[in-house]
């Protein structure tokens, strides 16, 4: 068996508060927001998915790592976390499938973490001041210097964060029959959105963040995708302009999570940061129109304004989250558009809104 070192770390908040701990993965220094995921399962695919791309995700599950890592579980093709925070962290894992150790996997990637913190106590810390900065170390031990390291984290409102994660070439993926053509505006897809397309029956084409509408179209796509992704949905303009063109040609539209919040604010409905994101695997959402609840896996720290709706008759509200009353989905009344704040693709699950991507099949058909 490997013998890991692990040494003293430090977690410092920017309200000064002090956790202290041991290291995981490589040793170092690293910052970020700090957001809290309430998942027991699939830690490497809350790891490898772009949405996450600047924050330290403390997970609420006591136990990380016990069942190692395999390429199957990814949703992206690097870790996109900056630090993790945890309280039990395996480094031996038991399972058939593994491919190898989260801390090997870490190491390899570069990633900093700190375990044997007391999540608990720091999640509650959270929850009532607020997402806030906060930074990791496990190479310097003094507060002053980290405070100024700290001090040089940007804020997540008014990040622009799609051209850090996107892809730079366009790449495609196929079916065995084709029966549609997707372009993806890639914010930071997840590979599984993909995966449910292409088993749908649909070609995709995915484009960088940036690829203005015309070049989408000259594709000649039956509809658009457009994807989760890091950073504040206000500033990730080039986006948004593209969204106003696919509903200024009345093209089938869907968008999850930053996709959706494109869609907002591409009706001039402005998105705001939560006090807390919603993150994991057990939020219920109420479908307005089918009058059903579903569990739903959820990744976003910024939300659509519900009081700036009601000033736009032509989107209509279609699910909402039953613990606080936020928007979950919208569609345009006469345009073949829609979206949804929270994750029908999600690995490992739950899988109750799966639903969508066949509203979007539905959708792609009508409008052939
Ligand atoms: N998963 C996502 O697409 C997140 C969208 C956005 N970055 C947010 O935090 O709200």
């Amino acid at each position: 068996m490997k013998k890991h070192t692990t040494s003293e770390a430090i977690l410092l908040l920017k309200d000064g508060t002090v956790f202290t701990g041991k290291s995981l993965g490589r040793i170092g220094t690293t910052g970020g927001e700090l957001c809290f995921n309430t998942g027991m399962t699939g830690y490497q695919e809350i790891f490898t998915d772009p949405s996450y791309y600047g924050q330290l995700v403390v997970t609420t599950f006591s136990h990380i790592g016990n069942y190692g890592v395999q390429s199957a579980e990814v949703e992206s093709n690097k870790v996109q976390i900056n630090g993790l925070v945890c309280k039990e962290f395996s480094h031996h894992f038991s399972r058939k499938t593994a491919e190898g150790s989260l801390q090997d996997y870490f190491e390899k990637a570069g990633i900093v973490g700190i375990c044997e913190i007391d999540t608990r106590a720091l999640v509650r810390h959270i929850r009532d001041k607020g997402a806030m900065n906060g930074i990791i170390s496990s190479d310097i031990a003094d507060i002053d210097e980290l405070k100024r390291k700290l001090d040089e984290v940007p804020s997540m409102a008014g990040l622009e964060l799609a051209s850090k994660v996107s892809t730079q070439e366009e790449y495609d993926m196929q079916p065995a029959e084709i029966k549609y053509r997707v372009a993806v505006l890639d914010l930071g897809v997840k590979r599984n959105s993909l995966i449910n397309l292409v088993q749908r029956g649909c070609a995709v084409k995915v484009f960088p963040y940036n690829t203005p509408f015309e070049e989408m179209e000259k594709w000649n796509p039956d509809g658009y995708f457009i994807s989760n992704g890091p950073g504040d949905p206000a500033a990730t303009t080039m986006a948004i302009e593209s969204v106003k063109q696919i509903l200024d040609k009345n093209r089938p539209m869907f968008g999850i999570c930053m996709g959706h919040q494109m869609l907002a604010q591409a009706n001039g409905i402005a998105t705001y940061k939560m006090h807390n994101g919603h993150r994991g695997l057990n939020h219920p959402v109420k479908n307005l129109i089918t009058g059903f609840s579903e569990i739903t896996s959820q990744n976003h720290g910024f939300v659509v304004d519900a009081d700036q709706i009601k000033n736009h008759p032509e989107v209509e509200v279609t699910h909402v989250n039953l613990n606080d009353n936020t928007i979950e989905g919208i569609r345009m009344k006469g345009k073949p558009a829609f979206s949804v704040q929270y994750h029908p693709e999600s690995s490992p699950g739950p899988h109750d809104s799966t639903y969508l991507f066949d509203d979007f099949i539905a959708l792609l058909e009508q409008n052939k």
